[in-house]
């Protein structure tokens, strides 16, 4: 699905009022939570998705009732609560979400935007542009018995999602074991503790830390669990709330109102004239404001603001929004773009120093290496120009100057360069803008932050390395 067809699918959902009339000025509004859905292909993600929807009343018995139908008819009779946010004919007929769903529903205190991102390896980049959008991961486990199993070995999607979702910033992360129903697994509360103490040690080497991470048993097929606690008689070991209970109970993270503005632009399409689709990480836009597109540094007037089909008189930082545009083309716009304020735009550069988490990688790396780094919504070409020094990523501390190489499972500082301009800031600046992912023949092979511009050397007054916050790399660091 392009993202331009997001909010067609957030009308076909027919949405719950969300609350954001013209009137709903900040603070008073509810405030928005956005949450993506990963997690090995077939774990049950857009199942959950589309119970939840169905449990929330945004997603009314005919529409069930006609999904379950088309379903049958299709010799899929499970899938019909997928089928909310499985909506192309490629991904009903395979059974697999092929580009991240995005809906959204109301819980007693939040506003709530769900973004489905697909499971299987090939389709990384859509759960990539999906993550990066996201306040909290839910991590979808099978509990049935083999599919955890086939999950989190390598090559499974689990690890990998997980460590995205840490690098593309999602600082809360609730495990769902699902498929708790099934016959192999019976609500057993020794299954769900096997699959809790395997997970957790790997989730807190990825940086996850114990506080972050809530788990939670479910069904997504028969809901329990999902609104209203698991009734005793079925699970009489959990004591813990619901899946909405928990979501219920999670702190907003803090919004950077009085930041310039910075928008991340997602996608743009035509729609009564010139339409951005992206995520609000810093600052408020407000209809009629003036904004720069970076970095073509172009001028740009927003005409209005629309959210869950919806007009708006602002926008805030953690809200996915669509502007109506004047003053570009559509052609001018590109995803990975960021919409700045005018006076105040955040600098295009092609070169940048960057700590890096080499994950997996098939042999040493060594200076000329090329892979594609994802940074925010865009792919661009990156180079490994040189590598400044390998780093203990425990302590932090610098272990070598100048490797001719580097191996795999290390943690390094390297000169990049990219082949368009991109816009980056230092992570220790600004998180939103100093992270990226990089990927060579369709696999992550590492994650990183961005350390320092080199033309903005002057400015810091400084010729020394610098390195992230070092108390903040356990949380935020790659
Ligand atoms: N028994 C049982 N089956 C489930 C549950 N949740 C999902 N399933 C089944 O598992 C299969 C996959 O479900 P999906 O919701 O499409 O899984 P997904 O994670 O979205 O898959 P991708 O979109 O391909 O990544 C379907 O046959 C579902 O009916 C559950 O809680 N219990």
């Amino acid at each position: 699905m392009a993202a331009s067809q997001v909010a067609e699918r957030v009308q076909e959902l027919h949405l719950d009022d969300n609350g954001r009339g013209p009137g709903s000025e900040s603070p008073e509004r509810v405030r928005n939570l956005n949450i993506v859905f990963i997690g090995h292909v077939d774990a049950g993600k857009s199942t959950l998705c589309g119970h939840l929807l169905y449990l929330t009343g945004n997603l009314d018995e005919r529409t069930l009732e006609k999904y379950e139908k088309e379903a049958k008819s299709k010799g899929r009779e499970s899938w019909k609560f997928a089928w909310a946010l499985d909506l192309t004919e490629q991904e009903r007929s395979k059974g697999k979400t092929t580009d991240y769903g995005v809906a959204s529903f109301r819980t007693a205190t939040k506003h709530i935007t769900i973004i489905d991102a697909p499971g299987h390896k090939a389709y990384v980049p859509a759960m990539i542009s999906g993550t990066g959008q996201a306040d909290v991961a839910i991590l979808v486990i099978s509990a049935r018995k083999g599919e955890f199993e086939a999950g989190f070995e390598r090559g499974g999607q689990t690890r990998e999602h997980a460590m995205l979702a840490k690098t593309a910033g999602v600082r809360q992360l609730i495990v769902v074991i699902n498929k708790m129903d099934e016959p192999t697994v019976q609500w057993s509360e020794e299954r769900f503790r096997e699959i809790c103490d395997k997970l957790a040690p790997f989730l807190k080497q990825i940086g996850y830390r114990p506080q972050e991470v809530s788990w939670v048993p479910v069904s997504g097929f028969t809901g329990e669990n999902l609104r209203e606690p698991v009734h005793p008689s079925t699970c009489a070991w959990y004591k813990g709330g619901s899946l909405l209970q928990v979501l219920d109970a999670l702190k907003l993270p803090p919004r950077p109102l009085d930041m310039p503005v910075r928008m991340t632009v997602v996608d743009r399409f035509r729609d009564m004239g010139v339409c951005i689709l992206g995520r609000v990480e810093a600052g408020t836009i407000r209809s009629g404001d003036r904004l720069l597109l970076m970095p073509p540094r172009l001028v740009v007037h927003v005409t209005s603001i629309t959210m869950d089909a919806e007009e708006v008189p602002l926008a805030e930082p953690g809200d996915n929004v669509k502007l109506l545009v004047k003053g570009v083309e559509e052609d001018d716009i590109h995803s990975g773009q960021v919409l700045c304020a005018e006076n105040d735009p955040v600098e295009a550069t092609t070169t940048f120093d960057g700590q890096v988490m080499l994950v997996e990688h098939k042999s040493i790396l060594t200076a000329g290496y090329r892979c594609i780094a994802h940074i925010q919504a865009a792919a661009v070409e990156v180079v490994f120009e040189r590598l400044l020094a390998e780093v203990d990523r425990r302590t932090n501390q610098i272990v070598k100057k100048h490797p001719k190489f580097v191996r795999p499972g290390s943690t390094f500082i390297a000169r990049l360069s990219v082949a368009q301009p991109v816009c980056v800031t230092a992570f220790k600046e600004f998180a939103p803008l100093g992270r990226f992912m990089l990927r060579d023949e369709g696999t992550t092979i590492g994650a990183g932050v961005v350390l320092r511009i080199p033309s903005q050397r002057a400015k810091s007054e400084t010729n020394a390395v610098v390195y992230p916050d070092t108390n903040k790399t356990g949380a935020d660091g790659p």
